[in-house]
């Protein structure tokens, strides 16, 4: 297991400041997912961990040891890392036991013991038996098992991930996130894990990095960037909801009294807070009030849109900002409701 870590790591392609002076540690045999909108610099920052790009300014230790600074770099096959990526990167001309096998032949593994891990680690994968299958015969969810198999059989201390399902359908790539917890499981390896879905970035990691415009935005468990998200941008990226705007009327440790639309909502803080803020309001903090005494925001239906097991609806609060409700049975539109808040974020910054 290897500790990873960035200091003021910058990077620039002609007039794109790629990378921004990032600085981050991804504690040994953690699983961390690099998480954020198209652009923003992830892959830029997997390709340097990798050794597939120099950093401009900064340094990259691996256990505390300079892997790259500006001056020199160790090259990305000194490194022991395995990477993944959505394209695959298998020999099509070889079967599966030829490329699962690889990183054993070139290391002189013998013959027999070379299959037994082999064997091994396709069991892990879910594709025991596949030995003598052609590349070119299997799925793409196939594919990228046989990837995850080879990177598995080279114990390779830090594996890098540059959005491996990206090329996979919907129902594939909820059964490779299980596959994906078995490798990190066995190999107990470092793991990062670039991808822009955020419902595989809360499943996968047990850190969360949040980016744009080359820098970290937030660096915390799933939960805390779902529940408490650093700011505006995480807020918005990350799950669904609005922000809208309030006026703080009192604070405590970690609270605050927040009036939108003229009622006060109790409301989770990171620490006190005064004058204008954002309010994050999720879909299940909020519910269509029965009671007309209950304190509870006026607003009205904007829209209402089926999604299987709820209504998604839309309405408009009397300051004409929106927000998102779950709703069992969908209201008219048009219609007037009131909406009650038993959970709000004060979003910071
Ligand atoms: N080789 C390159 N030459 C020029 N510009 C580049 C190069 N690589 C990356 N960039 C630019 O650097 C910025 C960051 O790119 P990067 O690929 O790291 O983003 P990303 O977050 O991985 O995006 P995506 O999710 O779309 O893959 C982008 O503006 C991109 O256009």
């Amino acid at each position: 297991m290897i500790e990873i870590s960035t200091e003021r790591l910058s990077k620039t392609f002609a007039a794109t400041r790629a990378l921004d002076a990032v600085s981050l540690t991804l504690p040994a045999g953690s699983f961390t997912a690099l998480l954020g909108p198209s652009g923003c610099g992830k892959t830029t920052l997997l390709r340097l961990i990798a050794g597939f790009e120099a950093p401009d300014e900064g340094v990259i230790r691996f256990d505390g040891r300079v892997i790259a600074d500006p001056r020199r770099q160790i090259g990305p096959e000194d490194r022991g890392i395995g990477v993944v990526f959505q394209s695959y990167a298998l020999w099509p001309h070889m079967d599966v036991a030829g490329n699962v096998g690889y990183p054993l032949a070139t290391r002189g593994v013998g013959r027999a013991e070379r299959a037994a891990r082999i064997a091994e680690v396709l069991g892990i994968v879910g594709l025991s038996g596949a030995e003598g299958r052609r590349i070119d015969e299997l799925s793409g969810g196939q594919r990228q098992r046989v990837a995850l198999a080879r990177c598995l059989v080279a114990e390779a201390g830090v594996i890098l991930f540059d959005e491996p399902l990206a090329n996979l359908d919907v129902h594939l790539r909820a059964a490779m996130v299980e596959a994906f917890r078995e490798v990190h499981r066995r190999s107990g390896a470092t793991i990062l894990y670039v991808t822009h879905d955020q419902s595989e970035a809360l499943a996968l990691a047990d850190r969360v990095a949040v980016m744009q415009g080359g820098r970290i935005a937030q660096l915390a468990a799933p939960e805390q960037i779902y529940r408490a998200p650093a700011d505006a941008m995480v807020a918005g990226f990350v799950g669904r909801g609005a922000l809208v705007s309030g006026e703080v009327r009192g604070a405590a440790e970690r609270q605050a009294t927040v009036e939108v639309a003229g009622v006060a909502i109790p409301a989770r803080a990171a620490r006190p807070m005064s004058g204008s803020v954002r309010l994050l309001l999720r879909p299940e903090g909020l519910r269509i009030a029965a009671d007309a005494q209950a304190p509870a925001l006026a607003a009205t239906v904007a829209s209402a849109t089926y999604r299987g097991a709820f209504y998604e609806v839309v309405a408009a609060i009397a300051n004409g900002e929106r927000l998102l409700v779950d709703c069992v049975e969908a209201p008219a539109v048009g219609a007037p409701i009131r909406i009650a808040v038993s959970d709000a974020w004060v979003v910071p910054g």
